[in-house]
């Protein structure tokens, strides 16, 4: 039965998480996809910034030159693409159909940018906010990352507040989760997700 209803239903909704780098949002992905196993996929996106020690290409990004992924932007193989912090980061169409593909809920860690584009679309995810408890917080976390210099940390600062501005629009999230006590914003992410969680365990049983 439920094999039937599965086909004939449209997959698990995928799930947009923004927010300021640095607030937490590859933190939380990790702990969904440790937590359930086979029941999210990540949009692996492109991006023309040098890994950080840890990450693999193919797996947290794809790494690309400036002119590689112009030359896929121009022939249309990306949903949605911006500039980040003096860097370029899209989503390809490739990208969020090898997850659908699985009847995987769709996760994209895409930037404020990313969340605009993404609304023209038809890929209606559920858009959840994920941000710090204060700009002071932020810069604390980013520093004791250790991952960028002192030019990109400012770069992320600035593009943080203007994050945090336009995050205020209306309707723009369907919940702004604020990642103070990792546990506390772990469980209220979980508890948003459960309709879509269950229905992708529905279809793995099947
Ligand atoms: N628009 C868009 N933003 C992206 C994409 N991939 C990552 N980002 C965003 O780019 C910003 C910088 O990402 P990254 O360099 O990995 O730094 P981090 O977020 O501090 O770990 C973050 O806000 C990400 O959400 C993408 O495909 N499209
Ligand atoms: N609730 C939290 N309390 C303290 N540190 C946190 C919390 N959430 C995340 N961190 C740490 O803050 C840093 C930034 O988190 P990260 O997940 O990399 O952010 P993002 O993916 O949004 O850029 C990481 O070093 C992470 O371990």
């Amino acid at each position: 039965m439920c094999l039937f209803v599965c086909a004939a239903m449209q997959g698990p909704r995928p799930v947009v998480l923004s927010g300021p780098s640095g607030a937490g949002k590859s933190t939380l992905i990790k702990k969904l996809f440790k937590d359930y196993e086979n029941i999210f996929g990540f949009s692996v996106s492109h991006t023309t910034r040098q890994p950080r020690p840890g990450e693999v290409n193919g797996k947290d990004y794809h790494f690309v030159t400036r002119e590689e992924m112009k030359k896929e932007i121009d022939a249309g193989e990306f949903i949605e693409h911006a500039e980040f912090s003096g860097n370029m980061y899209g989503t390809s169409k490739g990208a969020v159909q090898a997850v659908q593909a699985k009847n995987q809920i769709c996760i994209l860690d895409i930037d404020i940018q990313g969340v605009k584009n993404i609304k023209k679309t038809e890929l209606n995810p559920i858009y959840i906010s994920v941000q710090p408890p204060s700009i002071e917080v932020l810069e604390k976390r980013l520093r004791d990352r250790q991952t960028e210099t002192e030019e990109s940390l400012r770069k992320r600062l600035t593009a943080a507040r203007v994050d945090l501005e336009l995050s205020k629009e209306p309707g723009l999230f369907d919940m702004v989760i604020v990642n103070d006590d990792l546990e506390k914003a772990y469980s209220e992410l979980k508890e948003l997700l459960l309709t879509e969680i269950q229905k992708a365990q529905e279809c793995r049983k099947s």
